[in-house]
């Protein structure tokens, strides 16, 4: 848990980041979104003190961060960034092992972590535990950046536009990867993006961050039904908001008995997705399976209706 409790930091005059205060349970994703120089990267970089703040004070599992030595703070915490930052001269395996050799895991022990992180991101191990950083693509390095911040099973994890560079198809496995991570080792994750659709996805709670200051601090559902401001809207896109509160549901949840025609989609899909089928296809209703078995539909009415904002 983190808990991060007013806190500020001026360069010069300039407040950066401007009482923060926000929580993270155990087992969380915050999701901090904003413009550009918003704040995001100071705020996340006071947790592991690569930046000290002006003022306040962060607590990770009710310790003040400042009690620890940072070097020490620093092994505890996983951390992920765009352009991946992997040492140059280090094969994929000694970049992954960095944290595990500093903290004196056997090579065995340290072998095996290598093996099992690459094998989880697609990348065979015998094909890429002995290439250097400069002989991976940059989706690859990005991938190895993540798995080197993970290597130690870090409770806590901290995220800077990971997936940045990816393309949407590696980046949604990426976004994917992360969440059966996070779920199976109940991992606290605060990750920085500039994209609300990631964030949306991601986030248990979305942080939305302008010129220093938190302006919402809420789960999707809520930010995109209230939101705190018309700054808040605004990013939010509200032309986007139907298909955003869709996407935050997976279609198990709206399974009703009654036929339908045609090719069904899994129920794990979103109705964001289940929609842009029917609509796609021009049906009335599409099938929902399980595991490969039919178990009812989806129509397009009961869609629509759960679509609908508040009236204006
Ligand atoms: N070391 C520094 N010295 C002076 N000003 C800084 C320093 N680091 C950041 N800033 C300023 O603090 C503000 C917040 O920067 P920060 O990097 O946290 O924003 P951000 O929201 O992460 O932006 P982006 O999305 O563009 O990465 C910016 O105005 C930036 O210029």
């Amino acid at each position: 848990m983190i808990e991060i409790d007013g806190i500020t930091k001026v360069y010069g005059k300039a407040r950066a980041v401007d009482n923060v205060s926000l929580t993270v349970e155990r087992g969380e994703l915050a999701a901090i979104v904003g413009t550009s120089g918003s704040g995001k990267t100071t705020l996340m970089r006071m947790i592991n003190r690569l930046v000290e703040p002006t003022s306040g004070t962060i607590r990770i599992d009710g310790r003040d961060n400042r009690d620890l030595p940072a070097y020490e703070l620093r092994r505890g915490i996983g951390y992920a960034i765009q352009g991946h930052g992997l040492f140059p001269h280090r094969t994929v395996a000694e970049n992954i092992a960095t944290v595990p050799k500093l903290l004196g895991w056997d090579r065995k022990k340290r072998d095996d972590r290598v093996d099992e992180l690459l094998t989880l991101f697609n990348l065979e191990p015998e094909l890429y535990r002995d290439r250097m950083p400069q002989e991976l693509s940059g989706g690859q390095k990005q991938r190895i950046g993540v798995a080197r911040a993970l290597a130690a099973e870090p409770a806590l994890l901290l995220m800077d536009e990971p997936f940045g560079a990816l393309d949407p198809i590696i980046r949604a496995k990426a976004q994917e990867d992360l969440l059966k991570i996070q779920r199976q080792f109940s991992t606290t994750v605060v990750l920085v993006t500039h994209d609300m659709d990631e964030a949306i996805l991601l986030g248990h709670r979305i942080g939305v961050m302008h010129e220093g200051k938190l302006l919402q601090y809420a789960p999707p559902a809520e930010i995109i039904a209230h939101p705190a401001s018309d700054f808040v809207n605004e990013l939010l896109g509200t032309g986007d908001k139907a298909f955003r509160m869709l996407s935050l549901t997976a279609a198990s949840k709206m399974v009703e008995e009654g036929p339908a025609e045609g090719p069904p989609i899994a129920d794990t899909a979103s109705l964001r997705d289940a929609l842009a089928q029917i609509l796609w296809t021009g049906r009335d209703a599409v099938p929902v399976a399980r595991d490969g078995v039919i178990i009812g539909r989806i129509t397009r009415e009961r869609l629509l209706q759960r679509a609908e904002g508040p009236a204006s």
